[in-house]
């Protein structure tokens, strides 16, 4: 499928299903080394990056690896608001973990920003990132960003996780909107 219409939008595919999984498995083979020893708590940031963790976690052979979810919002349509929303919090405790945050994409970075500011207040004590696209050209904050599965120009994409207008999450592979759109 090379074309997909999702509500009044076309978008065309961009990274294919067989590409993410191989991506994927690449970044959870890699966590699997650095993490060892650190019984790391996981932290998927809901909504967009549930297809990511729950692809990385089964794939976690860390002891002790855990996970939870903290939920944010920002984006209307296909634009951010730039005032992120907290809905879910932290019920975990945090501090003195090692935290490794796992979102679906870093794009003008305010999302990841709060998350970091957020888990820092619980005096973690350590935090990686990984997130699954990455928009450089779209980035507006420095940002460490430990693991990435690919970057991509600054264009609004739909599929793995990500949503246009609350559709679209379903698709497994990635779809960016088309240029005429
Ligand atoms: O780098 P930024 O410009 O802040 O954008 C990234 C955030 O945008 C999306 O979340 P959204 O606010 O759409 O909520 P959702 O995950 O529930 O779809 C996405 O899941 C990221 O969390
Ligand atoms: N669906 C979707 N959500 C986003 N949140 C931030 N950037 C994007 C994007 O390109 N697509």
């Amino acid at each position: 499928m090379k074309t997909v219409q999702v509500l009044d939008k076309r978008f065309k595919l961009s990274i294919s299903e067989e590409d993410i999984q191989k991506r994927v498995n690449e970044i959870a083979q890699q966590m699997n080394k650095d993490l060892e020893g650190k019984s790391p708590l996981f932290v998927c940031i809901l909504n967009g990056a549930f297809m990511f963790a729950s692809d990385i976690f089964k794939q976690i052979t860390v002891e002790n690896s855990s996970i939870t979810f903290f939920r944010l919002s920002s984006y209307v349509g296909t634009k951010s608001t730039g005032k992120i929303k907290l809905i879910m919090g932290f019920t975990e405790d945090l501090a003195n973990r090692t935290v490794v945050i796992l979102e679906d994409i870093v794009d003008t970075g305010v999302t990841i920003q709060n998350t970091i500011e957020q888990v820092k207040a619980h005096k973690p004590k350590e935090i990686y990132i990984a997130t699954l696209v990455y928009k450089p050209e779209a980035c507006k904050v420095p940002v460490n960003l430990d693991y990435v599965g690919f970057e991509i120009p600054n264009k609004f994409i739909v599929g793995y996780g990500l949503d246009y207008d609350l559709m679209g999450r379903n698709l497994p592979a990635i779809y960016t909107l088309a240029e005429d759109e």
